[in-house]
């Protein structure tokens, strides 16, 4: 879609306020000319002696009458007109948000925070500005252009009208060259300023590790080049629209003399009275608008277009995944991956081989395994992160598309490695899947999560605001925060990414025996837990182990134990390492 067409479209939905406007402007329009014609029959009758005294005041009166109407159409068109472009924004806006909540991880992969931002913003700044100023501008410019020209031709003499508008062709040709400048350099302008966006974003998210490694004067520097960039690009589209200006000027200087050349002719020959060529010489100047609004409705159109062809891809971009899903998550949610292969989009390299494995509800499966080997790409597939390229998820029976994705995410409380908490209260993150919780429904949560504790050391406890702007949480406390969040949501299935590695094994242990007694009384749950560290699995009632995609042993713990493989061997590497560290 062009922007012209999504402009179309926007107008269609909104023809009144537009409508509005158009009417308010076409009577700017006629008044405007209106009021050299008063000035030239004033003047002419001042020149013959015509006219004195009450006469003259109202005559003046009326001119006063017509610049104090204009002047409250002029308020009242902008009034009318931007609150519909600002509903264009909004809806843009909200478009891109429900976009984006739509996508999964490889389109966010392929896109910068940063270029995102600068979307949301800047980018829907500047169609606004091209669906509001510039068409309304396009519209009274021309309007004018027509009226005043209509009256230099046919209202004084056509012969004057077609000299004076000699230069103009010229102008044409000069803002069709600058207009297609400004366009160029718009889009570089927009782009530079996303660039400049994602430093900052980069540098904000990075700050403790740039100044950790000794990196801040690298990192400004980098910072202070891409202002730079970013201003010289915002100066070069501005200097090419500085130059509609000047054309401008010249085209009505050059006029201006031949207007005058040819009128003092006219005027001494008696085919135009004095007051006519006044007249003439003002609707002259009243050219000047419809001039600038031409360069300014074109650098308008041209930034705004550069703008659309950036958000529109983004706007178009097919779904990561389609939700065709119409089936709830069953009761009995048994959860299987069944001949299960994935690689990564892009990758060659497979993440996942021959995956057959299943989990009854109340049973707990851990998920071992190398770094790499695949572990949480099981969790990303079950979640509908990504789609297997060979096999079925199945949920309770179904396969995992068959059922809505809300419904299925909401049935599985996932828990990665590194929880994001909101900037709100530990309250409210606690109680984010179900904000109606009661305080001590979110309290026994956090007890459950060994969190509490922490919690009430808290200057405010439990109302003390984290997050970007609040109290900095330590790594182990965001992973309890978040398990406390999992286990309030009250899902019939709880997946443990790695969500354990950065509390101790003793509070590892507490969290994990709370979950059983929890288990007592709601004894359809199952966990996954997946875990670098074995005793954290050594409950499970299955254990697989991954290596490079596959599943390479499988059992209990004592199984595990009894095969001797790489399981075994780490179990003794991990018991060892724990009694050097008690020692
Ligand atoms: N988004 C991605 N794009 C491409 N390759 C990926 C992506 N995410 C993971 N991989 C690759 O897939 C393989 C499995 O990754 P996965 O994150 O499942 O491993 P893991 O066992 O959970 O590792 P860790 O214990 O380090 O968290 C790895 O080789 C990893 O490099």
């Amino acid at each position: 879609m062009s922007l012209t067409r999504l402009i179309a479209g926007h107008i269609r939905g909104h023809w009144r306020p537009y409508a509005a406007s158009a009417l308010m402007l076409s009577t700017i329009a006629i008044l405007t000319v209106w009021i050299p014609r008063q000035v030239g029959h004033v003047v002419d009758a001042l020149v013959a002696h015509r006219i004195a005294g009450w006469d003259l005041l109202r005559e003046l009166g009326l001119l006063v009458l017509a610049g104090l109407v204009i002047y409250l159409l002029r308020v009242g068109w902008r009034l009318a007109l931007y609150r519909t472009a600002y509903e264009l924004g909004r809806q843009l806006r909200t478009r891109l948000y429900a976009q984006l909540t739509r996508q999964g991880p490889t389109f966010f992969h392929a896109q910068r925070t940063g270029d995102l931002m600068a979307l949301a913003t800047n980018d829907v700044d500047a169609i606004e500005m091209a669906a509001g100023e510039a068409l309304l501008a396009a519209f009274d410019g021309s309007l004018t252009l027509m009226l005043v020209l209509a009256m230099m031709t046919l209202g004084i003499d056509w012969r004057l009208g077609l000299a004076a508008l000699i230069p103009f062709p010229l102008m044409a040709y000069a803002f069709w060259r600058i207009s297609n400048h400004v366009h160029v350099a718009s889009a570089d302008s927009l782009k530079r300023f996303s660039s400049l966006n994602q430093q900052v974003q980069d540098s904000l998210a990075g700050v403790r590790t740039v100044r950790a490694l000794g990196l801040v004067g690298r990192s400004r520097a980098q910072f202070s080049e891409l202002a730079q960039e970013a201003g010289t690009a915002t100066f070069q589209a501005q200097r090419w629209e500085a130059m509609f200006e000047p054309a401008v000027g010249l085209s009505l200087t050059a006029a201006t003399v031949i207007a005058l050349g040819v009128g003092a002719w006219l005027v001494g020959t008696n085919v135009i009275s004095i007051g006519q060529l006044t007249a003439f010489t003002m609707y002259l100047g009243q050219l000047i608008w419809p001039m600038f609004a031409a360069g300014w409705v074109l650098s308008l159109l041209e930034r705004g277009r550069a703008a659309w062809s950036r958000l529109h891809p983004v706007l178009e971009a097919p779904p990561g995944l389609v939700d065709t899903g119409t089936r709830d998550v069953p009761a009995q949610a048994d959860i299987a991956w069944d001949s299960i292969d994935f690689h990564y989009p892009g990758m060659s390299r497979p993440a996942l081989r021959d995956i057959q494995l299943a989990l009854a509800p109340g049973r707990t499966l851990g998920i071992v395994g190398a770094t790499g080997s695949g572990k949480s790409t099981l969790l990303r597939l079950l979640l509908r992160q990504y789609e297997p390229n060979v096999g079925t998820v199945r949920v309770g029976g179904l396969a995992a598309p068959e059922i809505r994705l809300e419904a299925l995410r909401r049935a599985l409380a996932w828990v990665p490695q590194e929880p994001f908490l909101f900037s709100a209260s530990v309250a409210e993150n606690i109680a984010l899947a179900r904000p109606e919780a009661t305080r001590e429904q979110i309290m026994e949560m956090a007890e459950l999560a060994a969190v509490h504790d922490d919690i009430a050391q808290l200057p405010q406890g439990y109302d003390t605001l984290v997050g970007e702007r609040g109290v900095t949480l330590s790594g182990g406390q965001r992973q309890r925060v978040a398990i406390a969040r999992a286990l309030l949501a009250g899902a019939p299935v709880l997946l443990l990414d790695d969500a354990l590695s950065a509390v101790d094994s003793g509070t590892e242990t507490q969290i994990l025996d709370h979950w059983r007694a929890l288990r007592l009384r709601h004894p359809e749950r199952s966990l996954v837990v997946v875990s670098h560290r074995l005793s954290a699995v050594m409950e499970a009632d299955e254990v697989v182990v991954l290596r490079e995609g596959r599943i390479v042993e499988r059992g209990r713990h004592e199984d595990l134990l009894a095969l001797g493989g790489w399981y075994a061997s780490q179990w003794r590497y991990q018991q060892l390492e724990a009694s050097l560290d008690a020692a």
